[in-house]
C-alpha cells in the first residue's frame, strides 16, 4: 500500500481527496455555529498534507474544497447555481490552501535547517499555526461573504470561533496527521522522524494513561453538564497536567496520539452533553493543552542531549577515562571532604615513557592504542571510588581518596606489574609516577604540583619508576 501510494500520483491524489472529505465531515459533527466547529480537523489535515507532500497536495485539496462547497450549497440551502458554487469552491480552496501552504513551507525550512532544535521547531510550528489559521480564517470568511454564502454581519460573531477551531485543528491534529503521512511518504522531511519513533512504553501503561485522561475529561465535563455553571467548565484545564506527564514520559508519537484522542473525546462530549454555550472554553483548552504537551516533546530530547554533552565534557573521547575538567572538579570536592573528615588522600601524576618514540616508530594509531591499553589496565586495578583522568597527551592523574602515600605506592606497583605486559610492536610500555599525599591546608593545585615534581624526578632518574613527593 505504502509503495503504491508512493509510486502513483493518481492514487496519492485520490487518497488525499477522500481523506480530506472524511476529516471535513468529522468537523461537521461538532459544528456549533454556521461555518464554525469546536475544532476543525480539515485545517490540520490540509496543513499536514502541505507539510509532508508540498505542492502535490494542492490539486486534491482544491478538488475536495470545490466538492464540499457544492455540498454546502445544498446543506445550507443557498440560492446559488451549480456554476456559482463551483467558483465559490475555487475561491474557498485558494483562501484555505494558500495560507497553510505558506505556513507549512516555513515549518519545513526550520525542520531542515535546525534539525536538532526541537523547541525551535515547536515554537515555529505554534507561531505559524496561529498566524496562518488567522489569515485562512480572514480569507475564507471574505470569500464566503463575497460569494454570498454568508451575510456580512455574521463575520464578527464567526471570526473568533472559526479561527480558534481551525487553530485547534492544526495544533492538536496536524502532528498526528503528519506522523501518519510521513509513514506513507517517508521523504523529504526526514527530520520529523524524531516525532514518529517507535513506542517505548508497555501497551498496558499507555492504555492506563489514556483511560486516566478519558476519566478526567468525562468527570470534568459531567461536572459542567450537571452544574450548568460556566466556571466549572474551566476544570478541563486539569487535563494539561496529565498531558504534560505523558509528554515528558512517553514517546512523541504516543503524545500526539493521546492529544488527538482527548480532543476527539472533548469534542464528542461537548456534543453529547450539549455544552455548546461553553464551547469556547473547550476550544481554548484544546489549544493550550496541546501547545503545552508539544513543548513536552522537547524535554526527553533535551535530557538526552544534556547527557550526551555531559559525557563529552566529562569523558576523554580516546581513552574513555575522565576528562581533566571532571578531575579538577571532583578533586576539589574529595579534597575538602577528606580535610573535613580527616581522611588520607593521594594524588598520582603519571606519564608514559618515551611515548614519542612509539608514535614515531609505529604510527599515531598504535600510539592511540597504547594510551587506551594503559588506561584500561590501570582502571581494572583501581578501586570503585578512585578516579583516573587524562590531563593531556600521555599524561594522566589518579585521585585516590582514603589512601596514604604508602598504600598508593602499593597500588601503583600493582598497576606497574599489570602494564608491564603491554607491548606495542617490539616495544614494551612503561610509565613514570609521582605520588603526593594530601597535607593540611592543601588545595588541588598545590597537591598536583608536588606530584608533578615527583614525576619529573622519576623521569630524570631514567623513568619506569615511582617517586614520592616530600
Ligand atoms: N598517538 C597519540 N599521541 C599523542 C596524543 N597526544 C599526544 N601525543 C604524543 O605524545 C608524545 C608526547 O611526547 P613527549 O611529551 O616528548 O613525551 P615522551 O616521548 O613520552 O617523553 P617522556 O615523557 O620524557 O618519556 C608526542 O609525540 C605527542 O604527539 C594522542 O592522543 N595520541
Amino acid at each position: 500500500m505504502t509503495h503504491q501510494l508512493h509510486q502513483s500520483a493518481w492514487l496519492r491524489g485520490l487518497f488525499v481527496f477522500v481523506a480530506w472529505l472524511t476529516v471535513w465531515q468529522l468537523g461537521r459533527l461538532v459544528e456549533y455555529t454556521d461555518h464554525a466547529s469546536v475544532w476543525f480537523p480539515a485545517a490540520g489535515f490540509s496543513f499536514s498534507c502541505l507539510l509532508i507532500l508540498g505542492k502535490r497536495a494542492f490539486l486534491p485539496i482544491m478538488c475536495a474544497a470545490i466538492v464540499i462547497t457544492i455540498w454546502n450549497g445544498s446543506h445550507y440551502q443557498l440560492p446559488l447555481t451549480m456554476e456559482e458554487l463551483a467558483w465559490a469552491g475555487l475561491l474557498f480552496g485558494l483562501a484555505h490552501i494558500l495560507p497553510y501552504w505558506g505556513g507549512a513551507w516555513l515549518v519545513r525550512q526550520v525542520a531542515r535547517e535546525h534539525s536538532h532544535s526541537v523547541p525551535k521547531l515547536i515554537v515555529t510550528f505554534l507561531l505559524v499555526a496561529g498566524f496562518c489559521t488567522l489569515i485562512a480564517t480572514l480569507l475564507v470568511l471574505t470569500s464566503l461573504v463575497f460569494t454570498e454564502q454568508m451575510p456580512y454581519e455574521d463575520i464578527s460573531k464567526t471570526l473568533l470561533p472559526f479561527w480558534i477551531g481551525d487553530l485547534a485543528g492544526v495544533v492538536v491534529l496536524s502532528p498526528l496527521f503528519s506522523g501518519i503521512l510521513i509513514h506513507f511518504y517517508p521523504d523529504p522531511l526526514t527530520d520529523l522522524k524524531e516525532f514518529t519513533g517507535r513506542e517505548t512504553g508497555s501497551y498496558k501503561r499507555l492504555t492506563n494513561k489514556l483511560i486516566l485522561n478519558a476519566v478526567l475529561i468525562l468527570v470534568t465535563m459531567l461536572l459542567a453538564y450537571l452544574s450548568d455553571s460556566y466556571e466549572s467548565t474551566f476544570a478541563i484545564f486539569f487535563l494539561a497536567i496529565t498531558h504534560m506527564w505523558i509528554a515528558t514520559t512517553e514517546s512523541p508519537r504516543f503524545n500526539v496520539f493521546s492529544l488527538a484522542i482527548s480532543s476527539l473525546l472533548i469534542v464528542l462530549l461537548v456534543h453529547v452533553f450539549d455544552l455548546m454555550d461553553h464551547v469556547m472554553v473547550y476550544q481554548f483548552a484544546l489549544n493550550v493543552i496541546a501547545a503545552n504537551a508539544l513543548f513536552g516533546i522537547a524535554i526527553p530530547q533535551l535530557k538526552a542531549h544534556n547527557a550526551a554533552l555531559e559525557q563529552l565534557v566529562f569523558t576523554d573521547a580516546l581513552t574513555q577515562v575522565s576528562s581533566r575538567h571532571y578531575m579538577e572538579q571532583r578533586a576539589e570536592l574529595e579534597i575538602s571532604r577528606c580535610h573535613e573528615q580527616n581522611l588520607n588522600l593521594s594524588l598520582v601524576v603519571f606519564d608514559l615513557d618515551n611515548f614519542k618514540a612509539i608514535n614515531d616508530q609505529y604510527g599515531h594509531a598504535a600510539g592511540d592504542q597504547a594510551l587506551q591499553q594503559i588506561c584500561a589496565t590501570a582502571k581494572a586495578v583501581l578501586r570503585r571510588h578512585d578516579v583516573i583522568a587524562r590531563f593531556g597527551g600521555d599524561e594522566f592523574v589518579l585521585l585516590l581518596p582514603g589512601t596514604d602515600q604508602q598504600q598508593s605506592n602499593q597500588l601503583i606497583e600493582r598497576i606497574q606489574t599489570a602494564t608491564a605486559n603491554i607491548t606495542i610492536g617490539l616495544s614494551q610500555l612503561s610509565c613514570s609516577y609521582g605520588i603526593a599525599e594530601l597535607q593540611p591546608e592543601d588545595e588541588f593545585t598545590g597537591l598536583f604540583n608536588r606530584a608533578d615534581r615527583a614525576l619529573y624526578q622519576a623521569k630524570s632518574q631514567g623513568g619506569n619508576r615511582i617517586s614520592l613527593a616530600n
